[in-house]
């Protein structure tokens, strides 16, 4: 590898980056001298900021792996914050190893030289599909008991994400990961952040229709910013279209207010940089009325994820102590499972 590549403006963050890499292997048996050659690259997964994510199948160990690569120029200013930030989030996460969270296998990087590329593969668990793919494939209809399946495993991953003071801030649909066997898994950390209990962050993160109001309108924010993303999530786990649909930042504070009525008092985030008199006084709608097939204790569970008021929006612990996640063990039947037909998978 040559590391003049980088220049010495990049060095640093090279070399940051490559300590971190340094016994990257994430569990098991470190195999000798895995590199990039020894995995031959399957179909397309997905599309990332940064590069692709391809199935992949390691020929040391037999097994499919997703590789999540991400290409840069070697010339570039660095490498991206936000991927030193996945890669250590991943490690992190993958040293505790939690059942709804993605784990890290490994990191690759190697650099092109004829080409001025450096490349850095993430070799993950592969999943079967994002949670867009199998809501897009699956019935219209969903039980409550998979729907708490679902919900159940994506709260347990967040709230071990949270007590780990991680915020995952880009909850979406196409970041959940599930199985066949309907394993959830939360995934892409590339814009989680560690927390302290005391600070607040003030960066526009969170994908837009899944964002909290707080952070559209710029105020400090805290984990709760995560429960939002639950709550818009949990809305099309049932509906099967978004809560928000906001086309651009300013529309989607109308398309929050429309809905909830617009924020009065102290629910208006304090150090917001738009004041209330910016929006009309929408009074919002009966949510009761705009779910379908959501018990009492469901629309309690998704309403408590949509208070304004980040202080008193439900937190990832509390959703796990909530009579809809409590009410039974989360568990389906395989009667239940059999319901499910995977068209086009
Ligand atoms: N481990 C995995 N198993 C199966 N599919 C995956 C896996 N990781 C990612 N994918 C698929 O690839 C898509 C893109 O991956 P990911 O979310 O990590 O990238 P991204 O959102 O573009 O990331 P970034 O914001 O860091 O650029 C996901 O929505 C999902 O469909
Ligand atoms: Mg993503």
């Amino acid at each position: 590898m040559s590391e003049n590549l980088y220049g010495e403006e990049n060095r640093g963050e090279m070399v940051r980056l490559q300590k971190m890499m340094k016994n990257m292997n994430c569990g098991g048996p470190r195999p000798a001298a895995l590199t990039l050659k020894d995995f031959k690259v399957g179909e397309a997964l997905g599309k990332g900021a940064y590069g692709h994510v391809y199935r992949v199948r390691n020929m040391q160990d037999g097994k499919d792996y997703a590789l999540k690569q991400i290409v840069m120029s070697a010339s570039r200013d660095g490498v991206p914050q936000s991927v030193i930030r996945e890669i250590a989030v991943m490690k992190r996460l993958t040293r505790q190893a939690h059942p709804n969270v993605v784990s890290l296998r490994t990191v690759l990087h190697t650099v092109d030289t004829s080409r001025n590329i450096i490349k850095i593969a993430m070799i993950m668990e592969i999943c079967d599909w994002d949670l867009h793919t199998f809501l897009q494939n699956v019935p219209k209809v969903i039980p409550e008991k998979q729907a708490k399946h679902i919900i159940g495993q994506m709260m347990k991953g967040l709230d071990f994400l949270h007590s780990h003071a991680i915020i995952h801030r880009d909850l979406k649909p196409q970041n959940i990961l599930v199985n066949r066997d309907q394993t959830v898994k939360l995934a892409d950390f590339g814009l989680s952040k560690k927390y302290t209990n005391t600070s607040a962050f003030t960066t526009c993160v969170v994908t837009l229709w899944y964002r909290a109001p707080e952070v559209l309108l710029q105020s400090y924010y805290n984990s709760t910013v995560d429960m939002w993303s639950i709550g818009c999530i949990i809305y099309e786990i049932y509906n099967r279209v978004p809560l928000f649909p906001g086309p651009d930042e300013a529309q989607q504070l109308h398309e929050i207010f429309k809905k909830l009525g617009t924020p009065i008092g102290t629910d208006w985030p304090k150090q917001s940089v738009l004041t209330k008199d910016t929006f009309p006084h929408y009074t919002g709608i009966s949510m009761t009325s705009d779910v379908t097939g959501m018990s009492a204790a469901a629309l309690d569970f998704f309403k408590r994820c949509l208070i304004y008021d980040p202080a008193r929006r439900m937190g990832s612990r509390a959703a796990l102590g909530h009579e809809f996640l409590k009410l039974k063990p989360v568990s389906v039947k395989p009667r239940v499972l059999r319901q499910l037909r995977f068209n086009n998978l």
